[in-house]
């Protein structure tokens, strides 16, 4: 570029917000299904003229990439994965416009689930779960990819069988060291997909689906253990590991895993003073949960070459 200078520039809609219904699908046992998606997109294109100059030609404008989401959904007559509908996204952009080189685009699902009355799914009654599904791809021209999935919001707590002894006393330490405390969480984890272009996707149209379910249920049953006796936690960051090595192990096409958990503190109370030694003796019973601070412990867990 001219004047000495290097311009990086993309531009994009975000969080724009649909959801798809799908009727009397088959699949879902004749019910209705229904998605509801914040969507972002952002191109990256040739149109330097527009930030150096009067010059809006090449630009493609945010309101009809929003417009787009909405006209892509409507073309979707089957039942799509918010992975699909983001890389089908993707592919209109990089290919309908000479000028899109790479195409982004973020998918955040509403957690609607089905409701069951009397032990029956609802053919057409949802209610709002918790944890988001999440996914990220980009789409480049000559169809190279990148496909990460994830989760939000996933709360997990232990009340017992979590610890943490041994770490670094110096003169500004205070934390006393236990093999008896709450552990509690918000995971938030991001997993990378092995293909490299498009037509690298596999063409069952839920295994997205199938493998963030999949990957809830290992990132959940190693954090807590099995239901009788759960499992010791010496620390978040060694839950953290376990549970990041047990999704590699058991998901040979994830290439990656990245997990954050915030270590939300439950204070133990202990309202002893020297008039009143007893009055609310702390004994593993009464704690004050605090937002903040809280820890922050994040990782990410990838395969060598020599393992693939
Ligand atoms: O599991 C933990 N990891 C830490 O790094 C840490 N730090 C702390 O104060 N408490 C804890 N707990």
């Amino acid at each position: 570029m001219a004047e000495g200078f290097k311009l990086d520039q993309k531009h994009g809609k975000g969080r724009v917000r649909v959801s798809r219904v799908w009727r009397k699908v088959a699949g879902a046992g004749g019910g209705d299904v229904i998605v509801e998606w914040s969507v972002s997109v952002s191109l990256a294109s040739d149109c330097h003229p527009a930030y150096t100059a009067d010059d809006n030609s090449a630009i493609v404008a945010t309101d009809t990439m929003k417009n787009t989401v909405y006209a892509k959904a409507k073309e979707c007559s089957e039942v799509v994965s918010m992975e699909s509908f983001a890389v089908l996204l993707a592919r209109h952009f990089t290919a309908f416009y000479p000028q899109v080189t790479a195409a982004t685009v973020n998918i955040v699902e509403k957690p609607w689930e089905r409701v069951v009355v009397d032990g029956q799914p609802h053919s057409h009654g949802f209610k709002l779960g918790s944890e988001k599904h999440t996914t990220e791809v980009t789409v480049s021209k000559l169809g190279a990819l990148s496909i990460t999935s994830g989760v939000q919001e996933l709360a997990l707590l232990k009340t017992t069988k979590s610890g943490f002894e041994g770490f670094v006393r110096d003169r500004y330490t205070l934390l006393p060291e236990t093999r008896e405390r709450m552990v509690a969480t918000e995971v938030t984890a991001f997993w990378r997909y092995p293909f490299e272009h498009v037509s690298d996707i596999p063409a069952k149209p839920f295994c997205f689906t199938e493998r963030y379910e999949g990957v809830k249920k290992v990132l959940v049953d190693t954090f807590f253990g099995p239901p009788d006796v759960g499992v010791y936690s010496p620390s978040v960051q060694n839950t953290l590991f376990l549970m990041a090595k047990a999704v590699l192990n058991r998901f040979l096409d994830i290439a990656s895993i990245q997990l954050r958990m915030p270590n939300l503190h439950f204070l133990p109370v202990n309202l002893s003073s020297k008039e009143n030694p007893d009055m609310v003796k702390f004994a593993d019973d009464v704690y004050m949960p605090i937002a903040e601070p809280h820890g922050t412990i994040e990782a990410t867990l990838s395969r060598t070459m020599s393992k693939m």
